[in-house]
């Protein structure tokens, strides 16, 4: 088995990236702290859009859904929440379908190959997002890839760092894996910048505070908290957007 992490969604333009690796997608600030903080609450299906449009259309189409998103942080109009971890921490979400478009997470989902398995990590969510990572390569006799979502295309600190932990946590439970130049990078990283110094380095995090968000922080740069690991299902026919669920079959100790 294979370890290797991508810094950028733009580095899978220049290979073909396997189809049958399991991708760990990480946007720690915040659209994939959110997911998991809205599966917490009960959530039974995301769906993530990659536009605006695409996320507005799809919920018209079903009466109930909670439609969500940011653009440069702010909720768009129209729409019933922002991407807050902090605001979703506090809503009863039991059964409920929302539909998710953010700047750069939701984005990086759909950068992965169209059939892969994907789940959405980060630093609430490390131990169990690798021991599931791990449990499917496996089980699908596969590598394992971690995909930073990065910012409008360029490097993100806390994404970076943060596959710096979730390689360290693989590397726990998997010591045999196989591992990249990538991977070495991204644990130096995370040894220089763990969550307390990215508090104050990160450029979002300090976007964070600057607008009053800085509650969100709390989820965000919380390591494992969360038993929950949404995972990509599939493409909702109607819409084009991506399924994502939290299989109860998913829930582990940690
Ligand atoms: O909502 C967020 O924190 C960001 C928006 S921005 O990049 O800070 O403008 O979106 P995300 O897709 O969650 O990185």
């Amino acid at each position: 088995m294979q370890l290797r992490i991508y810094f950028n969604p733009a580095e899978l333009t220049f290979i073909e990236p396997p189809e049958e690796d399991i991708y760990i997608v990480i946007d720690v600030m915040r659209a994939t702290t959110t997911m998991t903080v809205m599966f917490e609450q009960g959530a039974r299906q995301v769906l993530a859009a990659q536009t605006l449009e695409q996320a507005l259309e799809a919920g018209r189409k079903v009466p109930g859904r909670i439609l969500c998103g940011e653009r440069h942080t702010q909720t768009p109009p129209g729409f019933d929440c922002g991407n807050s971890p902090a605001q979703f921490a506090t809503m009863d979400l039991n059964n409920r379908e929302l539909v998710l478009t953010t700047s750069n997470g939701t984005r990086a989902l759909f950068a992965c190959p169209e059939k892969s398995t994907r789940l959405a990590g980060c630093f609430y969510n490390g131990t169990a997002v690798t021991a599931k990572a791990i449990e499917l390569a496996h089980e699908h006799q596969s590598n394992i890839a971690i995909l930073c979502a990065a910012e409008y295309g360029y490097f993100a600190l806390e994404d970076a760092a943060c596959a710096g932990y979730l390689a360290q946590e693989i590397l726990r439970q998997e010591p045999d894996i196989q591992i990249h130049d990538s991977t070495h990078g991204a644990i130096t990283l995370y040894e220089s910048y763990p969550p307390t110094i990215l508090h104050e380095k990160a450029q979002s995090s300090l976007d964070l505070i600057a607008t009053g968000q800085q509650k969100d922080l709390e989820y965000c740069l919380v390591r494992n908290k969360s038993v929950c690991v949404p995972m990509v299902t599939g493409i909702e026919n109607a819409t084009g957007l991506l399924q994502l669920v939290h299989p109860a079959s998913q829930l582990i100790e940690i």
